[in-house]
């Protein structure tokens, strides 16, 4: 099918990318000049496992081309993808919608025949009846809408997108449903995933049910963490013991210092305003609760290098701190409880150093307050605690890194608030390792 995707960021880019893996002609749209340049050149705008390969793999065929001019895939695409952002407004009070109605309003009256709008933004509840409206008001007949929601992580943005759990299809005739069967054929036609076709208003309930049972999960965990740290119990072993009961699961349930990112934190608190508008009460306290819990662990992240230091406060005190995106896998920074917590330690007078294996670049551009080093071993250098933020395997799975760093730091602290090492390995080279909701772990005597 010849298809377009507008919006190329951190949905669009990778859904373009694997549209055409999936042997579409696609055409992405893209505001923003610089990523366009970047995505014109066959590179991705950010780092996304697998994108680049994609990327260099069809755009120098021409099967996957890249564009500012929305003229250009209103010609040549039959079905179009809606992939632009959904920020939080400013007052918080929900979704700032500018970009779909904008992206819809100003493609519509360019359609010339009959085609396809599929949704795949995260949206609120009742979005996709104005779009529908849009479409009436400005397109020509024969143009179906389809809300189509995205379920992938950032990090595993193209695996996702070529594996996915499930497709939604929120659709309002047969036509719609046709489309949507077409565009996903390679996919629906290995037989293992489910295409679960609904109303549209179903859909967009469905995108904001699974991230809210999400971040409820990484919520409960983290409460449970805070219970464990009292007492005196290990949330680790709380986690994979509760987890292996089928009905609950291991996934998405690692605690540390809190959900971020550029979708959790602003999808649950547009849903709530919504939810509140709507007068879901108890849906509303449940979410409101998830939120507190959220917050509160930077809170208990301060508190436990504190801790860690002792007992004359962290005025001066020199952190290595690794990690900089909101978690490993991405270089996106957006809401990072890393740098969020980098913050309020910079805040109570220390000196973190911040290090972080992909994501320098953005943190730099977006937070240029904080004091950066291009290397882990410049972070470590002299280092009074290390603060390990972002769970990259780098940092929590190599196993040389306890020796190599002890050589360099002043002292051997650890403090772990991703809950990702396996402290016997730091042990063992001379460190006190500090976790949200386990016991403190030091060498014998
Ligand atoms: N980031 C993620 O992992 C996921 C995001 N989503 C949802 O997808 C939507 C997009 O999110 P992101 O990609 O993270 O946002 P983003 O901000 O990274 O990308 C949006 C892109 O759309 C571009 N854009 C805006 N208006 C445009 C227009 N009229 N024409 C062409 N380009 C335009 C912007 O320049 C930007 O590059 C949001 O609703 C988000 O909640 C859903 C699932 C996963
Ligand atoms: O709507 C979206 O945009 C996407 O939001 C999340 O994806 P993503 O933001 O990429 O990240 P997650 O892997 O869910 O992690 C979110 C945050 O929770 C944290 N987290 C995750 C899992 C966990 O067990 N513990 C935990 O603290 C991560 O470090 C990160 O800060 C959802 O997982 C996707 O299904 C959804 O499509």
């Amino acid at each position: 099918m010849r298809i377009s995707v507008i919006g190329c960021g951190h949905l669009g880019a990778p859904h373009a990318a694997a549209m055409a893996e999936l042997g579409h002609e696609v055409i992405g749209v893209e505001l923003n000049p610089a990523t366009c340049r970047v995505l014109q050149s066959g590179r991705g705008p950010f780092f996304e496992k697998g994108l680049d390969d994609l990327l260099q793999k069809y755009v120098p065929t021409g099967r996957l081309r890249f564009t500012g001019d929305l003229m250009e895939a209103a010609e040549f695409a039959d079905l179009h993808f809606i992939a632009v952002g959904t920020p939080l407004r400013e007052d918080g009070r929900g979704y700032d919608m500018e970009q779909v109605f904008g992206a819809v309003s100003a493609l519509a009256p360019l359609l010339t025949r009959p085609c396809t709008i599929v949704g795949k933004s995260t949206v609120t509840v009742g979005t996709v009846a104005r779009v529908q409206e849009i479409i009436a008001d400005r397109a020509v007949d024969g143009v179906d809408l389809v809300w189509n929601p995205e379920f992938l992580r950032e990090g595993h943005a193209v695996e996702d997108t070529l594996h996915p759990d499930r497709i939604v299809a929120g659709v309002s005739s047969a036509e719609a449903q046709k489309a949507i069967e077409a565009v996903y054929a390679p996919i629906l036609g290995r037989g293992d995933v489910e295409l679960i076709v609904t109303e549209p208003a179903t859909a967009e309930v469905i995108k904001s049910a699974a991230n809210s049972f999400l971040a409820t999960k990484i919520s409960f965990i983290n409460a449970m963490a805070e219970v464990c740290a009292l007492a005196g119990a290990d949330v680790k072993t709380v986690a994979h013991a509760i987890g292996v009961d089928h009905r609950i699961g291991h996934a998405g349930m690692r605690p540390g210092i809190g959900y971020g990112g550029g979708c959790l934190p602003k999808d649950l608190r547009a849903f709530t305003h919504r939810l509140d508008e709507i007068g879901a009460t108890n849906a509303v306290a449940l979410l409101q609760a998830v939120e507190g819990v959220n917050r509160g662990r930077v809170d208990a992240a301060v508190e436990l290098v504190k801790e860690a230091v002792g007992g004359s406060g962290l005025a001066g005190v020199r952190i290595a701190f690794l990690g900089a995106a909101f978690k490993a896998g991405t270089s996106d920074v957006r809401n990072s409880p890393a740098l969020e917590l980098a913050r309020r330690l910079v805040q109570a007078g220390a000196r973190p150093v911040v290090h972080d294996p992909e994501a320098m670049e953005t943190a730099r551009r977006l937070h240029p307050e904080h004091t950066y080093a291009d290397t882990l071993a410049e972070a470590l250098d002299g280092a009074d605690v290390t603060v390990l933020a972002t769970e990259w395997p780098q940092f929590g799975e190599d196993t040389e890194l306890p020796a190599s760093a002890a050589r360099t730091v002043a002292a051997r602290r650890l403090v772990d608030v991703r809950t990702c090492v396996d402290p016997r390995d730091w042990v063992t080279a001379g460190w006190t390792v500090w976790q949200l909701g386990r016991p403190v772990r030091s060498p014998q005597p």
